[in-house]
C-alpha cells in the first residue's frame, strides 16, 4: 500500500510546532506514512490570514503557560515556559532561522530533522537568542553540519531562491487553509486535510486510517 504523504508546516517561533513535530517524528516509524517537513514563516499566515498571536489576549496567555507546560510533560517534549515567554517571542523574529532552515533543506535536506530540532531546543528549553548570527551558527554546529555547509548555507539565506521558497512554502500553507501552526496536511484519496495543532495528531490517525497509540508510542515489537 503506498503511503499516506502528511506534511508538517512549522516555524520554530511556535512551541505547539515542537510539539507535533515530535509526535509525527515518532510516527513517522510507526504509521504507513510519508513525513514532509515544511519549514514556513508564521508571520505570514498570521499577517495574510488577519490573525494575531493567540497570546495576546492576557487571559488566554496565562492559560497557554499552563497548557504548554502540562504538553510539554504529557508529550515529553522539553518545552519549558519562562515567565516573561510572550512578551519574549512578540519581540523576536525567526525569519532569518527559517530561511536558514529553508536554505539547509534546499542543499543537505538530511538535517532538516536535527537542525529545527536544535532551534527549537535553544529557543524554547534554553531560553537562547536564534535570531543572530552567532546563535545560528551555534545550532548549525550542534546540529553536525560542518563549518564548509554552513558558511555555504549563510551565504544563500539573502538570496532570492532561498526567500522565494520560504515565500512559496508560506503561501502553500495558506492555501491549505492553515491559519496558525503548526498546520499538517495530509492527503487522502487525492485530497488534502488539514489540521490545525499537536492536539489533533489523533483525529489525523483516523482520518489516515492508523492507530493512535498516544503521544509516546512505542514502537510495537514485530515478535508479539
Ligand atoms: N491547540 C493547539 C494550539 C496551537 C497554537 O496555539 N498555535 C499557535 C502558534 S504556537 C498559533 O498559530 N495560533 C493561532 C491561533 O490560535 O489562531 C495545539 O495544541 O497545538
Amino acid at each position: 500500500m503506498s503511503r499516506t504523504v502528511v506534511e508538517l508546516f512549522y516555524d520554530v517561533v511556535s512551541p505547539y510546532s515542537w510539539l507535533g513535530f515530535e509526535v509525527l517524528c515518532r510516527y513517522q516509524h510507526i504509521w504507513n506514512i510519508d513525513l514532509r517537513f515544511r519549514p514556513a514563516f508564521l508571520g505570514g499566515i498570521m499577517q495574510a490570514t488577519g490573525n494575531k498571536p493567540p497570546a495576546m489576549l492576557p487571559k488566554r496567555a496565562e492559560y497557554l503557560r499552563k497548557d504548554i507546560k502540562r504538553m510539554a510533560k504529557y508529550y515529553q517534549v522539553p518545552v519549558t515556559v519562562p515567565e516573561d515567554v510572550f512578551q519574549r517571542i512578540l519581540g523576536k523574529n525567526t525569519l532569518g532561522a527559517m530561511r536558514f532552515i529553508t536554505a539547509t533543506d534546499m542543499t543537505q535536506p538530511k538535517y532538516l530533522e536535527t537542525l529545527s530540532r536544535e532551534f527549537w531546543l535553544r529557543f524554547w528549553s534554553q531560553h537562547e537568542d536564534v535570531s543572530e548570527v552567532e546563535s545560528i551558527l551555534a545550532v548549525a554546529e550542534k546540529a553536525g553540519l560542518s563549518s564548509e555547509l554552513t558558511q555555504k548555507v549563510l551565504e544563500m539565506i539573502s538570496s532570492p531562491a532561498v526567500k522565494n521558497r520560504l515565500k512559496e512554502t508560506t503561501e502553500e500553507a495558506i492555501k491549505y487553509g492553515a491559519f496558525g501552526m503548526p498546520a499538517v496536511v495530509a492527503h487522502v484519496n487525492g485530497k488534502p486535510h488539514l489540521f490545525f495543532g499537536s492536539d489533533r495528531l489523533e483525529l489525523l490517525a483516523s482520518i489516515i486510517g492508523e492507530k493512535w497509540l498516544g503521544p509516546v508510542p512505542s514502537v510495537p515489537n514485530p515478535k508479539m
